[in-house]
């Protein structure tokens, strides 16, 4: 399997801050990876870091199988942004934008870009700083995806859209994903996109990688369940991700739930549910 995106033991500090510790995670070809954690936790770091727009303190960066480090033309063309904050030149319109496009990007796809305009319902006379938030987002993803990128780094692009425009822009990402064989790494803090599109998760917790876990897996295996410690003591503890103490229950993540013993209650599992439950458990 192709390999896109391998970051391996990224370290980062601000000052005296270690905001991400050996971060480590792969984005292959064909599949959507969902990256999500608490506000802050890291993850606008860690997509400035693959983009070297900010310095790395220690590990490797490989795209495409290569560290291509600070090859900017590269990244501009292989690789399709979209930040949450917006960085189009606000005077120009759509039409005119399109014309730098086509020299910007030698494998500029006019064909996808009008098709992506129409479904997104984006108006190509209006000067874009009177697009609202949500507009401008879409017309962001809808340039990541008509350059025929490889790799595409979205963090919280579907924020701030309206459910049937986040549907759409599922839509497209599954299609870029089947279509192009490509790769996404996509943040978001709405759990029901990461639920529809991802197939691997990666979850960040104060610049640490807590799990990583193809989604099928998650939902089919994990559980979280009350126990108590003489129960805990009688799991494999390959199967014990992580717990924390709740009042006088133990509330822990098993990635397993068919090695349980039977009188325990099994609910079933959302990702809205374990990602509350991450951001509060105890690293084992
Ligand atoms: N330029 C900077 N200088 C100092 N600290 C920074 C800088 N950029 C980010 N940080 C800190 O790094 C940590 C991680 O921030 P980051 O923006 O990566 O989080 P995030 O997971 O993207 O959060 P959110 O979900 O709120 O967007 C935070 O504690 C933040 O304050």
């Amino acid at each position: 399997m192709t390999v896109l995106l391998e970051m391996e033991n990224i370290s980062k500090s601000f000052k005296r801050k270690n905001v991400l510790k050996n971060v480590t995670l792969n984005v292959p070809a064909g599949s959507i990876v969902g990256f999500v954690g608490d506000n802050g936790a890291g993850k606008s770091t860690t997509f400035k870091t693959i983009l070297g727009l900010i310095k790395k303190d220690e590990g490797t960066v490989r795209l495409f199988g290569e560290e291509i480090y600070g090859q900017q033309s590269t990244l501009r063309e292989q690789v399709g942004v979209v930040f949450d904050a917006i960085n189009l030149p606000a005077e120009l319109t759509i039409k005119q934008l399109n014309k730098v496009f086509v020299k910007m990007y030698s494998s500029w796809d006019q064909e996808a870009f009008d098709r992506l305009l129409q479904t997104f319902h984006l108006p190509v006379d209006k000067k874009v700083k009177e697009f609202s938030r949500g507009m401008s987002m879409k017309l962001s993803v809808a340039v990541a995806l008509s350059h025929n990128a490889k790799l595409l780094l979205l963090d919280e692009a579907t924020g701030g859209l309206d459910p049937s425009s986040r549907k759409e822009l599922l839509d497209e990402l599954s299609r870029f994903v089947e279509v192009n064989k490509g790769g996404i790494l996509l943040s978001s803090h709405i759990m029901s996109d990461i639920e529809k599109i991802a197939d691997h998760l990666v979850f960040i917790k104060d610049g640490e990688i807590i799990l990583t876990e193809k989604r099928e897996v998650i939902q089919n295996q994990y559980a979280i369940v009350e126990i108590n410690e003489e129960e805990l003591s009688k799991l494999e503890p390959e199967h014990v991700v992580t717990s924390y103490k709740d009042n006088n229950a133990l509330v822990v993540l098993v990635s397993d739930k068919r090695e349980l013993p039977e009188n325990i209650a099994v609910n079933e599992l959302t990702l809205e549910d374990l990602s509350v439950f991450l951001a509060r458990g105890e690293k084992k």
